[in-house]
């Protein structure tokens, strides 16, 4: 993997107004360094903080201070229209897929497209028929969501999330209304991507398994903090946090488990 960041989260603190007239720090001076082409996960109990910090890198939540640079740019910096453009490099996808209801897969992927730029008809099939090959969706292309399962509805989110060739993509909670089968399916498609595309991804997740399948970094947040963070194939270096000990524990549970598996005659 090459070791440039191509997001770089400098300090930044996000605090929320309450109704009762009090307020909340919901991220606290946060820095975070994300290497090009890996997948990078946030992982934290609810209410930590996961995914304000995530939409604080494509600004959809504006940080109170500190920089957020992706891809060279400084898009806390960027007016308005420059950050439509920018955001153009940053895909993402949400834990209940966003898709609009009455259009069909095609249009739903078309919708990026068509909204930026000035494409032609034809070119944006092409690119459609693209991005659903990618997540082999090809056949579905003229079904409506509500004909599709939990996992094929996501696969169009990523398509659609794909489309305008983003550099980098978040993901917040992807899998979280998927059942296990599904969810397996799904994280295949974001390592294709990752892989084939060289696309960063930016993962939030409360699921452990998910980071070890899919991770090769992570920042457990507590509390409006990044508290650890480390690359989770390194089991060597001891782990402060409740979350990295129970991850590494899990890793070690599956390094057992795969040994005996190893063992056992073939009948
Ligand atoms: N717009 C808002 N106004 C007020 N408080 C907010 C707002 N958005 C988030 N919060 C609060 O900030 C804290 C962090 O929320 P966030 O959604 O980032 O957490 P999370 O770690 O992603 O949790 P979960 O896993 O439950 O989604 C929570 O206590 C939440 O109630």
């Amino acid at each position: 993997m090459i070791n440039i960041n191509v997001i770089d989260v400098e300090s930044v603190s996000k605090r929320f107004d309450l109704p009762d007239g009090r307020t909340f720090d919901a991220v606290k001076s946060v820095s975070l360094q994300i290497p090009k082409g890996s997948i990078y996960g946030l992982i934290g109990q609810s209410g930590a903080g996961k995914s304000t910090l995530l939409r604080i890198i494509n600004l959809l939540e504006r940080p109170d201070s500190g920089r957020v640079v992706v891809d060279g740019q400084d898009l806390t910096a960027l007016p308005k229209s420059q950050l439509r453009q920018a955001r153009q490099n940053i895909g993402m996808i949400f834990q209940q897929f966003n898709l609009l209801q009455n259009a069909t897969v095609f249009e739903n992927v078309a919708f990026p497209l068509s909204l930026h730029g000035k494409r032609s008809k034809q070119d944006i099939a092409v690119r459609v028929a693209e991005c659903l090959a990618l997540v082999g969706l090809t056949e579905k292309a003229q079904s409506y969501p509500a004909q599709l399962s939990g996992g094929q509805k996501q696969r169009v989110a990523i398509a659609r999330a794909l489309a305008p060739r983003p550099q980098v993509m978040l993901c917040d909670e992807p899998t979280s209304a998927l059942d296990t089968g599904t969810t397996r399916t799904v994280l295949q498609t974001l390592r294709e991507i990752n892989e084939k595309l060289g696309v960063t991804i930016v993962i939030v997740t409360h699921e452990l398994a998910v980071v070890q399948d899919l991770c090769d970094r992570v920042a457990v947040v507590e509390g409006g903090e990044v508290v650890e963070e480390f690359a989770v194939a390194d089991e060597t270096t001891p782990r402060h946090s409740a979350l990295g000990k129970e991850l590494l524990l899990e890793q070690q549970r599956q390094h057992v488990l795969r040994d005996w598996e190893a063992q056992q005659p073939v009948v």
